[in-house]
């Protein structure tokens, strides 16, 4: 169990880690947001590389630190690429961060999504409606059968996924990240609150995306739960600072990536986070 005050050493001494190291975390990731999860990745410190096809992926779990998985625009390859790249990881004992994005459309993410439960993340990414659904494909409780998510966009308050969360992270071992106006995230012992970030982060496409490339990149240097919390901690500062420099969306994305690339361990430690009863 971390106290506040460990917590806070640990993100700060993620940061700087990623700093040092630029470690590598290769994504599989939606053709929508590609370019910002890369330059999120980047801008945090860490070292990015998109993959498509399964032999790469393959290579690119065993060159990478740690790996990200997004389903958000599945391709016919996706059927081979992702099962091998999460076997070679799950093999690997490398972290790697599930994004289950639309989870419910289409009859390839749900084959995927449920054989994901067979080599599980360190860490899985989503908004509220998209850890509901993946608790429900997985027969794992505060999870729905029925999945609330319409496109790729919440219809479900953050709160209201927190016990999907929590046996998420318990059925892991890892972490969950559930992403909203107030974030949360847990390791199915202990959850934390997090605050900040802009209203202006729903009206751009990317930044659950991205957020899920961050989280794989501090997760090659830290625990799922601290890597989790870092990343989320780093897009609420960042967030919040862009707010106040953007002239509307298309100038947010950039001030967004400047903040992120700029903050300091302590502009990202020091954020607000409060602890939540599990
Ligand atoms: N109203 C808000 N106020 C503050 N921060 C927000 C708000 N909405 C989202 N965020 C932040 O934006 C980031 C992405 O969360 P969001 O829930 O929008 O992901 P998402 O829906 O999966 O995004 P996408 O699929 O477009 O990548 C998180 O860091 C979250 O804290
Ligand atoms: C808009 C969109 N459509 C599929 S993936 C994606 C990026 C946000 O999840
Ligand atoms: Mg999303």
């Amino acid at each position: 169990m971390y106290t506040m005050e460990t917590m806070r050493q640990e993100i700060a001494a993620a940061v700087e880690k990623v700093r040092a190291l630029k470690p590598l975390a290769p994504s599989i990731t939606n053709t929508v947001t590609v370019n910002f999860v890369a330059n999120a990745q980047l801008a945090a410190g860490g070292t990015a590389a998109m993959i498509y096809l399964p032999d790469e992926a393959e290579a690119l779990a065993e060159a990478g630190s740690s790996f990200y998985i997004n389903v958000g625009t599945l391709l016919p390859i996706y059927r081979e690429t992702v099962p091998l790249a999460a076997q070679k990881l799950h093999a690997l004992h490398k972290p790697w961060v599930l994004d289950p994005v639309a989870i419910g459309i289409g009859s390839l993410r749900t084959e995927l999504l449920s054989l994901l439960k067979n080599y599980p993340p360190a860490v899985i990414r989503g908004n509220a409606s998209e850890i509901i659904a993946l608790a429900g494909l997985w027969n794992l409780s505060g999870g729905t059968e029925t999945s609330n998510v319409h496109g790729v966009d919440s219809t479900d308050t953050v709160q209201a996924a927190r016990l999907a969360a929590i046996s998420l992270a318990r059925f892991t071992g890892g972490a969950v990240a559930v992403s909203g106006t107030v974030d949360l995230i847990t390791d199915g012992r202990q959850a934390v609150c997090s605050y900040g970030g802009s209203s202006l982060m729903e009206s751009i496409t990317g930044c659950g995306c991205s957020l899920g490339g961050v989280i794989a990149v501090y997760s090659a240097v830290a625990s799922p739960f601290i890597a989790a919390l870092c990343g989320t901690a780093a897009y609420n500062f960042a967030g919040r600072e862009a707010e106040r420099h953007a002239a509307g969306t298309g100038s947010f994305q950039l001030a967004f990536l400047d903040a992120l690339y700029n903050a300091s361990p302590k502009d990202i430690s020091l954020t607000q986070f409060t602890p939540e009863e599990v």
